[in-house]
């Protein structure tokens, strides 16, 4: 069952019974370890995830057809976690083929700029409520403190409530539904949990394994009624209120957008999602968008930390756009050019996803190499974004290699935070938007500091995504203080 990829000319190292090569990965950075093998074998090769075939890709024209110009023959995702309840089943990080582009078409339709500027305003409140907790931390800690928990938090409550209209204040309450949910979400997929590690090797196994899973689907039942609830909620407004106001959050939209199908003789047919699948993408959007959320916000914090001068250009940048607070707009957090580049900096230093992954479904050939329906692709953005013959000096953080000039130098496909193509991320503008508005309200107040408990080089964790491992340690030292404006 090993001879797959030598009978079809593909090179990668040689994978011993049972488990395939994933002893490679014992005690490292999975990180690593494609680096290395990448070194060996080049952009294209072959292992097994105990008896499962995978392929990895690094190179950016191959990547290009997996995501774009071949999408239908890799439209399809493995799945992130082997745990997979009711209703789960149904969301769009999981769903395949047809029932995947009639829910994307829906969920799509709930990101459009109209609907992400009305997001706004409810996110600005949260952001009031990141600011006060800043504050009496800081009075806590003067001398500095791990901000992770609070962004992370904060991140949880902004998209909850700019997104769902869901009030939650997992900032000062440790037993929110919602935020046990998370917990438990990011738990269930992480490389730390042995469960889901002995399942994803096994996938035979994964009965058993489910046997350990009680704390998730506790959480998930008490989120996935929260939900409910609040369905039930929006559907009375919807049909009390005007056109107007029935795209007000992202459950109104799910609830009045409506998929394009075809029956069995292609004739186009239109319905909306049922009440389980609007559930199922409003609990998975909610677990799966704010573990990349929290992440991407506390490695930025960190590198504002450490490069004093990247943060004074940011904070440059921020006074000549944004004079007050009512100049916190969507379209001036929009004309940030110079935040752009340094969020894109920090998702090639610290690959929050560090790769995207597709299942092939039909036997292809692309640039001479052969793709076997059923293979997982793993497209590895990370070995990239340390090639120095794509990014020189990768170990240098230079925001500036994100300006148009010099991204137009560059393959497309070698940048893929949020991955790209038909099946990329479906909540980017939301995501960076939640994250400018957060670095901006931070920066008006605050420098930040580096303290002697930062961690350089900084130590990082894939739980799923890449995430840093103690926290991020800085100091907020007030603007009219610091002498720093
Ligand atoms: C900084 C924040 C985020 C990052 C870095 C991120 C990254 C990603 C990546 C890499 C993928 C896989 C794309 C692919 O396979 O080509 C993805 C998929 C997805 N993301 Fe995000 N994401 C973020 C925030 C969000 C948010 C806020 C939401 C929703 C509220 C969201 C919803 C989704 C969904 C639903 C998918 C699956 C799309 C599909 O299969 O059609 N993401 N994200």
């Amino acid at each position: 069952c090993y001879k797959l990829f030598e009978e079809l000319g593909i090179p990668g190292p040689s994978p011993i019974p049972l488990f395939g090569n994933v002893a490679e990965f014992k005690d490292k950075s999975p990180l690593d370890v494609f680096k290395k093998w990448a070194g060996i074998y080049g952009n294209v090769y072959g292992f097994y995830e105990g008896f499962n075939p995978s392929m990895v890709v690094s190179d950016p024209d191959v990547i290009h057809h997996i995501l774009v110009k071949d999408f239908d023959k890799f439209q399809d995702r493995p799945l992130c976690s082997p745990f997979v309840f009711y209703p789960m089943h149904l969301s769009l990080g999981v769903t395949k083929g047809e029932l995947w582009k009639q829910q994307r078409h829906v969920v799509a339709s709930g990101f459009s700029t109209l609907s992400i500027k009305q997001m706004l305003p409810n996110m600005l409140i949260k952001t009031e409520s990141l600011m006060e907790k800043l504050e009496w931390k800081i009075r806590e800690e003067p001398d500095g403190h791990n901000v992770t928990e609070i962004l992370g938090r904060y991140m949880l409550d902004s998209l909850a409530y700019g997104a769902f209209n869901y009030n939650c204040d997992s900032l000062n309450n440790d037993d929110e539904i919602l935020l046990k949910y998370v917990q438990q979400y990011n738990y269930a997929a992480s490389t730390e949990n042995p469960c889901s590690g002995l399942a994803r090797l096994f996938p035979s196994l994964t009965p058993f394994c489910k046997l350990f899973t009680g704390k998730l689907r506790n959480a998930l039942d008490k989120h996935v009624k929260q939900v409910m609830t609040f369905l039930e909620k929006e559907k009375l407004v919807i049909s009390r209120s005007d056109e107007e106001s029935k795209h007000g959050n992202l459950i109104q939209s799910l609830l009045t957008t409506k998929a394009t199908c075809h029956d069995e003789n292609n004739n186009i047919y239109k319905r909306y999602l049922s009440d389980e699948e609007i559930v199922a993408q409003v609990a998975s959007m909610v677990g799966g968008g704010i573990g990349p959320d929290s992440a991407l916000m506390s490695f930025l914090v960190y590198n504002l930390a450490i490069h004093q001068d990247v943060q004074q250009k940011v904070m440059e940048e921020i006074n000549l756009y944004i004079k007050d607070s009512e100049d916190v707009t969507y379209d001036t957090l929009y004309k940030l050019n110079y935040l752009d580049m340094v969020i894109n900096e920090t998702f090639r230093v610290f690959p929050v996803a560090p790769g995207v992954a597709r299942t092939c479904v039909e036997d292809t050939v692309i640039n001479g190499t052969q793709f076997k329906a059923g293979t997982v692709i793993r497209i590895m953005a990370c070995v990239m974004y340390a090639d120095d013959s794509i990014f020189p000096e990768p170990e240098k953080f230079i925001p500036e290699r994100f300006s148009r000039s010099e991204c137009e130098k560059r393959h497309p496909f070698t940048s893929l935070p949020f991955g790209l193509g038909p099946r990329g991320c479906v909540g980017k503008r939301l995501g960076l938007m939640q994250c400018k508005l957060a670095v901006v309200h931070i920066l008006r107040k605050y420098q930040i500091l580096q303290t002697n408990q930062t961690e350089v080089p900084l130590q990082t964790v894939l739980k799923p995504v890449l995430s840093p491992k103690n926290g991020i340690h800085v100091r907020l030292i007030p603007r009219e203080n610091s002498g720093f404006c």
